[in-house]
């Protein structure tokens, strides 16, 4: 089964998104830091990797970029234990959560659901598939990124409100996890605007030399 997931984007029915995993990225947008989780989802229609480009939807000017690490499912789980769940990862990836912010203010206002401030085609960058065995939940991985060669985000991992295991073993209550399936940690902080032709770059280093980066444009039209 875990070869398959090298092809996760092509098998994976849903994206599951973490909100405010991050004490001080929950504070730069004026949030509260949750107590329990706070999840919502992209479609697997929002996948995109270079050199295909990250397309702004034309009535909106910018986008926010937010670096991730994504955590991908090989074995089926429902009402996991924190144990089992380690288990249930088949692997990782680089993933970004681009995000139309001014519409996400406004859904968030009225009370509306956020799927088209973060679920719109080309809204989830991902790099390629990062074997389980490479990344220990017991060490800290370091995400980062870039804009035209500025840093905007250097975050790491052991900064999360709630670790991976308890992500999946919260999620699975409700949720059954299936092959394939992809959950997006959350962004630290230094969260920022990309507009039309920007260049971005993102990148997760581990331990045992684990360097990972990515390169990916924003379309200029
Ligand atoms: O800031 C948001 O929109 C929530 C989110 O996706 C994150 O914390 O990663
Ligand atoms: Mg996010």
């Amino acid at each position: 089964m875990a070869g398959t997931l090298k092809n996760f984007r092509s098998i994976c029915k849903k994206i599951i998104c973490i909100g405010r995993n991050y004490s001080e990225h929950a504070s730069e947008l004026g949030n509260t830091v949750p107590t329990k989780p706070m999840i919502f989802m992209k479609p697997p229609s929002a996948f995109v990797a270079p050199p295909n480009e990250i397309q702004i939807p034309s009535e909106w000017d910018e986008l926010h970029h937010e670096v991730e690490l994504g955590v991908i499912i090989d074995q089926q789980c429902r009402n996991v234990s924190k144990e089992q769940a380690e288990k249930s990862i088949g692997g990782y990836c680089l993933a970004l959560d681009m995000t139309g912010r001014k519409i996400q203010d406004q859904l968030k206002k009225q009370g509306h659901p956020w799927l088209l401030a973060k679920g719109f085609d080309t809204s989830c960058p991902c790099g390629d598939f990062i074997d389980k065995n490479q990344i220990s939940l017991s060490s800290s991985v370091n995400i980062w990124l870039s804009v035209n060669g500025k840093m905007r985000q250097n975050g790491h991992t052991r900064d999360m409100i709630f670790s991976v295991p308890d992500l999946i073993a919260y999620i699975s209550k409700y949720i059954t996890l299936e092959h394939g399936d992809l959950i997006l940690t959350g962004t630290p902080a230094g969260v920022g605007a990309v507009k039309r032709g920007d260049q971005i770059e993102a990148g997760l280093n581990g331990d045992n030399n684990l360097k990972y980066a990515m390169k990916i444009n924003v379309a200029s039209k």
